[in-house]
């Protein structure tokens, strides 16, 4: 469980986060939703330790993190993954596998088992037969896939993911929800802050954050009806009102629209 309490964050004079609380627990996905700068990404990465809060305290799994203790926020670190939206931002190695075995040599593994990790992790992210490619020559969904394994071959219980599609076109959003599908299905707690209505398909329940406060916190069936009447400001509503009107499901809709 990540809990966070008493939350305070600001950026120079503006405040994003007054007394913020809020916990995710394991093994359920859940979408962060929120208009531009209601203060997703500050979240996530003061979740996995990037970003340190000025006030309030983080828990993992009922321990709390101390900031100024290395190893309190590698234990943090360890447990919770972060992929930033644009895998760019994240790819060090020069081949497929050696951007894999980088975080893993970080972490002091013996040879055989970073293999074997970097076996598993293939498959997971279905990256097989692509481990001698040089990063720069792969798709966009290849790339984020990438991004994706190097995190996950470290083993976090937690992978919070920053837009994870929004660089991507349908081909490559696809390829990435088929992998946080088969995160999901080894146990992992997959959070992923988006735009998106199709992102947002594989979780269980909805966080919608408006000006650093929580606006909504449930299942996303009920999300669908509060966001349409709260005329909320994501691309949700769009969703509801394509079935509506038209009876036909939003994926049908978006694979016409890319024919
Ligand atoms: N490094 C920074 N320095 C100053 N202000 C920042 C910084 N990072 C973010 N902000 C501001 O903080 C606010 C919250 O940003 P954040 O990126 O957390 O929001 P978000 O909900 O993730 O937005 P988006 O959907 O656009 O990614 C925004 O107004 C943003 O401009």
């Amino acid at each position: 469980m990540i809990e966070v309490k008493n939350l305070f964050f600001g950026y120079e004079n503006k405040t994003i986060f007054n007394n913020f609380t809020l916990s995710f627990e394991p093994r359920v996905p859940v979408g962060l939703v929120g208009a531009n700068g209601s203060g997703k990404s500050t979240l996530l990465r003061m979740m996995c330790g990037i970003l340190i809060p000025q006030k309030g305290e983080i828990y993992y799994n009922n321990t709390k993190i101390n900031h100024n203790d290395i190893n309190s926020l590698l234990f943090l670190k360890r447990n919770v993954g972060y992929i930033f939206q644009n895998p760019e931002n994240q790819i060090v190695g020069v081949t497929v596998e050696e951007d894999i075995a980088f975080g893993l040599e970080n972490l002091g593994l013996e040879r055989e088992e970073m293999k074997k990790r970097i076996k598993w992790v293939l498959e997971v992210t279905e990256l097989i037969g692509l481990e001698k490619k040089d990063p720069n020559t792969l798709s966009g969904g290849q790339k984020q896939r990438l991004a994706i394994a190097s995190i996950v071959a470290m083993q976090p219980e937690y992978i919070l993911m920053d837009e994870p599609t929004t660089m991507l076109d349908p081909e490559g959003r696809k390829e990435i929800y088929k992998v946080i599908k088969n995160l999901i299905s080894i146990g992992k707690t997959v959070i992923i802050a988006s735009h998106h209505a199709s992102d947002l398909k594989v979780v269980k329940k909805i966080i919608a954050l408006e000006k650093g406060k929580i606006a909504f916190n449930g299942d996303r069936e009920r999300f669908y009806n509060w966001s349409e009447s709260k005329r909320f400001n994501v691309e949700i509503p769009f969703e509801n009102i394509v079935k509506k009107y038209t009876g036909r499901t939003y994926e049908n809709m978006e694979r016409k629209i890319c024919q």
